[in-house]
């Protein structure tokens, strides 16, 4: 097992500290006049992704610095512990092995000696065969009808993964087929999603790693009810509920039978699991083979990470970077916004992959951490986000470093939809950077009728100071294969920083302690009496339920 830094120990984080008190003052767009090869220097291409992180602040001198922090927090031993399938997620005592799911190559990937890839293969096989007989109608449902609604019921990792990749690939999906998904227990959702369905038509995959999550049986529940309504034979459930899991009992207790469960594994984190059966609704929606270029994607960036220069390694460059911020500007957000309406739900999904990975404050000792974690991450496609939160971006207080993410090519070139879109982009990025000086602004207002006076007050609120840091992520197109590789850089990028912050990124405890309080909460509700066991606040709360539910 890889060694348990203190980050702060390091001799690289403490030149970092000292270093930065050289690069606050340091302005973007004079490093570019100062180096005319900034962009070549500080810009990557990988396949038909192009990552630039030129607009960032930094040297070559802060790169060299934070590629020491990742020798002196052993990143690379780690790397390798994690693809070795060494119980990493120590905590939950389990391997951290998602990227066996995405492995096409016949080598063998071991947890405890044991090769995990038939097990894999044998899955893959059994959803490509699935998937087969869904689309070419030989899986019929209760009355002879093809199935033509896949409705994905799970929630975090078990939803947003495939909600946001069917999204960002829609242009894929199979002609005939429509997908919806339920996560929430809000009983709207459900009711808004089965509202216009035919049940004879209707799959629904219940996608639960443990199938004891509470609002995914509450909602598969629900949906059992809806069907048996019209079906009225509860032997055919069989034929419109197949379950992704990686617990028979409890799907056998639902009453899925085996050969409609699609099996994983304790060594799949949730949020990691769009790669494994959990993907199935997605496969079902743009097509086995489609899933598998997604896969062949996230493979490709697996063998980056592994195996280029941390000088050159994508992933790792943007954890470092956003090291950086985080931890030595104090910036606490970062944004990811990408100019592409399809990836709408990409900020969401890697919301929960950052937040729920590495927003810890005890590290692998057990000790509390004494510098900040994983940032707040939030995100809206551009270019509603430009007119919505963009002014707190260029002139607030807070340093949010933005990704920037869009295709060269859209899906949908009518008229000048795209070079609009995309030239927001760029100029979005140039303005962050440069800024709008005084002189500028006086320049701007030099032809005004306002009076000099009031030219002079107006001057310091249409300022922009600039020097705002922004990645860039430029894809050819967004297609399985780079939307897979895409994905996987930002899951290395979560997993490198949570070893230099010397937290277990695969573990989740933090999500435990409201369901505990809910489960006691709950049958409160369904008595009369005044409830006095909480504190004050939430007794009032409660008790005001009740009071108007009489
Ligand atoms: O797949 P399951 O077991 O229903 O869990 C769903 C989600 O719940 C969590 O455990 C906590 O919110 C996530 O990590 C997970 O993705």
């Amino acid at each position: 097992m890889f060694p348990k830094i203190n980050p702060t120990k390091t001799t690289a984080w403490k030149a970092l500290v000292a270093h930065q008190k050289e690069m606050n003052k340091v302005q973007m767009k004079d490093l570019f006049k100062q180096n005319p090869k900034r962009f070549e220097k500080m810009s990557l291409y990988f396949g038909d992704i192009l990552f630039d992180y030129s607009k960032n602040i930094i040297s070559e001198k802060t790169l060299e610095k934070l590629l020491q922090l990742t020798e002196d927090c052993k990143v690379k031993e780690a790397r390798e512990a994690m693809f070795a399938g060494e119980k990493i997620n120590q905590t939950e005592d389990r391997a951290v092995m998602h990227t066996a799911l995405r492995s096409f190559s016949d080598q063998p990937m071991t947890i405890d000696g044991e090769d995990i890839m038939p097990e894999i293969r044998e899955t893959r096989e059994k959803m490509k065969a699935f998937c087969k007989k869904i689309h070419s109608g030989e899986w019929k449902g209760y009355s002879g009808k093809k199935i033509k609604n896949i409705v994905n019921i799970g929630i975090g990792g078990s939803d947003l993964g495939p909600v946001m990749v069917t999204e960002a690939l829609k242009p894929y999906w199979i002609a005939g087929i429509k997908a919806h998904f339920v996560s929430n227990v809000d009983g709207t959702q459900i009711v808004e999603t089965l509202k216009d369905l035919n049940p004879e038509e209707t799959l629904f995959t219940i996608a639960s790693k443990t199938f004891t999550t509470q609002e995914t049986m509450t909602n598969a529940h629900t949906a059992r009810d809806w069907f048996l309504k019209s079906a009225k034979d509860e032997k055919l459930v069989a034929k419109h509920f197949v379950a992704l899991s990686t617990n028979e009992k409890g799907v056998k207790a639902f009453g899925i039978a085996p050969e409609n469960m699609f099996v994983f594994w304790d060594w799949v984190g949730g949020r990691y699991s769009l790669w494994s059966s959990i993907g199935l609704s997605i496969a079902l929606t743009i097509g086995y083979d489609n899933f598998e270029k997604l896969l062949k994607g996230a493979e490709s960036t697996d063998h980056h990470f592994r195996t280029a220069d941390f000088k050159e390694n994508i992933p790792v460059i943007m954890a470092l970077i956003g090291i950086w911020y985080t931890n030595f500007f104090g910036s606490e957000t970062e944004a990811i916004l990408p100019y592409d309406q399809y990836m709408h739900r990409f900020p969401a999904y890697f919301q929960q992959g950052n937040m729920e990975s590495n927003g810890k404050h005890t590290d692998r000792n057990g000790n509390d951490v004494t510098y900040s974690t994983g940032p707040v991450v939030w995100g809206e496609p551009g270019t509603n986000g430009q007119h919505a939160f963009y002014q707190l971006i260029h002139q607030g207080t807070h340093i949010i470093p933005c990704d920037f993410i869009a295709p060269a090519i859209s899906h949908n070139p009518i008229g000048k939809h795209h070079p609009i879109l995309v030239s927001n982009f760029f100029a979005q990025t140039e303005a962050l950077m440069n800024g709008k000086n005084d002189e500028t602004v006086a320049a701007e207002l030099k032809d005004d009728n306002m009076d000099e006076a009031q030219k002079k007050k107006l001057i310091p609120f249409k300022v922009f100071k600039g020097n705002k840091p922004t990645n860039s992520f430029l894809l050819k197109e967004i297609t399985p294969f780079s939307l897979g590789a895409l994905i996987t850089l930002y899951e290395h990028k979560i997993f490198v920083q949570g070893v230099i912050w010397n937290i277990f990124s695969f573990d989740q405890w933090g999500v435990e302690l409201g369901k505990q309080l809910a489960k006691k909460v709950l049958p409160e509700l369904n008595n009369d009496k005044n409830i006095e066991s909480h504190d004050g606040s939430t007794n009032g709360l409660i008790n005001a339920y009740k009071h108007w539910r009489k």
